[in-house]
């Protein structure tokens, strides 16, 4: 029995219940498709931007973006819809590789590399603020700096292009709160909303995805001091109990607590800013 708050902020998330079978996986994945289509004809844009990491996520996305203007090409004739996929590494990336193997499977219509270490370094300079931070909590901060650096060359690419920007936030990271607010939180459209992790990975298996992209291990990747350090280890839960969780079943009582805690601490980050 799911208790109240899980049906609440299941609700709340527009949760999308567990796959029933392959008939259910592949109707939510031409859904999808067809919101990112709609997106576009109700916007009269025509070109999608996001930034590939190589984790599952932007690999899932960038995929369905991809589809998406090609379908639209072929049902329009329109040459002009594209998807420009931007890898955006912080100078080397330690898994570089990795994201390689994600932009080669998306085989994205147009790729940008836009290196952000020498703006998020020249910013973090400018910052006094910074300079009194303990080296754990400024490298966390900075963290949120390359976010939101990312955030901001989308937001270039689509103004030049004339594009929206895709986001890639799903329930399983907006039940925590887990993204940078107005970093990689913020977008104009986010296709992968409501779903949880094993949900993506499981669309990302059926596009075809290599295994080792549908099982890489989650990582926000912007702590300099801990390179890929997993997204569980901040949790202090893990995305088979968030899964489960938000899909009404029982998890322990340390795994509810802190999924109900870190949901109420972060709802300032699912809502539009406070105002009087
Ligand atoms: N109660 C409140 N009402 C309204 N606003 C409130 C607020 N409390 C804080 N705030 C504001 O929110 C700010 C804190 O939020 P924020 O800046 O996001 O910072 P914060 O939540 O502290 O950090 C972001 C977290 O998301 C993780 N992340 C980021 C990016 C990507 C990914 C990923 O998975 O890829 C994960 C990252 O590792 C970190 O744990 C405060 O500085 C303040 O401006
Ligand atoms: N190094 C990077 N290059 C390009 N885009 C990035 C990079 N790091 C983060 N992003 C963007 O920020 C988004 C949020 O990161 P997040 O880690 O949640 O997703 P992911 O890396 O795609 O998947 P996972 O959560 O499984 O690691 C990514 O989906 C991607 O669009
Ligand atoms: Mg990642």
């Amino acid at each position: 029995m799911s208790s109240n708050r899980q049906q609440e902020i299941a609700k709340a998330l527009d949760v999308v219940p567990p796959f029933a079978d392959e008939a259910a996986l592949v109707a939510e994945v031409e859904r999808r498709k067809a919101f990112i289509k709609n997106c576009l004809r109700t916007s009269g844009l025509k070109v999608l931007v996001l930034g590939i990491s190589g984790g599952v996520d932007s690999t899932t996305a960038g995929r369905l973006a991809q589809l998406s203007v090609e379908e639209l090409r072929s049902e329009t004739g329109d040459a002009g819809y594209r998807f420009i996929a931007v890898r955006l590494p912080y100078n080397v990336q330690h898994d570089e590789q990795d994201a390689q193997v994600a932009m080669n499977f998306i085989r994205a219509d147009e790729e940008e590399t836009v290196n952000i270490a020498d703006s998020v370094l020249g910013l973090a300079e400018q910052v006094s603020h910074l300079n009194h931070l303990a080296d754990a909590r400024r490298d966390f901060v900075t963290g949120n700096i390359k976010a939101r650096i990312r955030m901001v060359a989308q937001f270039a690419i689509a103004n030049a292009n004339n594009g929206l920007v895709i986001g890639t936030d799903h329930a399983a990271e907006a039940v925590m709160g887990f993204f940078t607010k107005f970093g990689d939180g913020a977008c104009d459209l986010a296709p992968l909303s409501g779903l949880v992790k094993n949900q993506v990975r499981s669309i990302a298996r059926y596009l075809g995805a290599p295994e080792s992209a549908v099982h890489k291990v989650p990582t926000a990747d912007l702590e300099e001091l801990r390179p890929g350090k997993p997204d569980e280890e901040a949790h202090g839960v893990s995305y088979v109990e968030i899964d489960a969780f938000l899909h009404g079943q029982q998890v322990s009582q340390h795994a509810y607590d802190v999924i109900v805690r870190t949901y109420d601490n972060t709802q300032h980050k699912r809502i539009l800013p406070l105002v009087p």
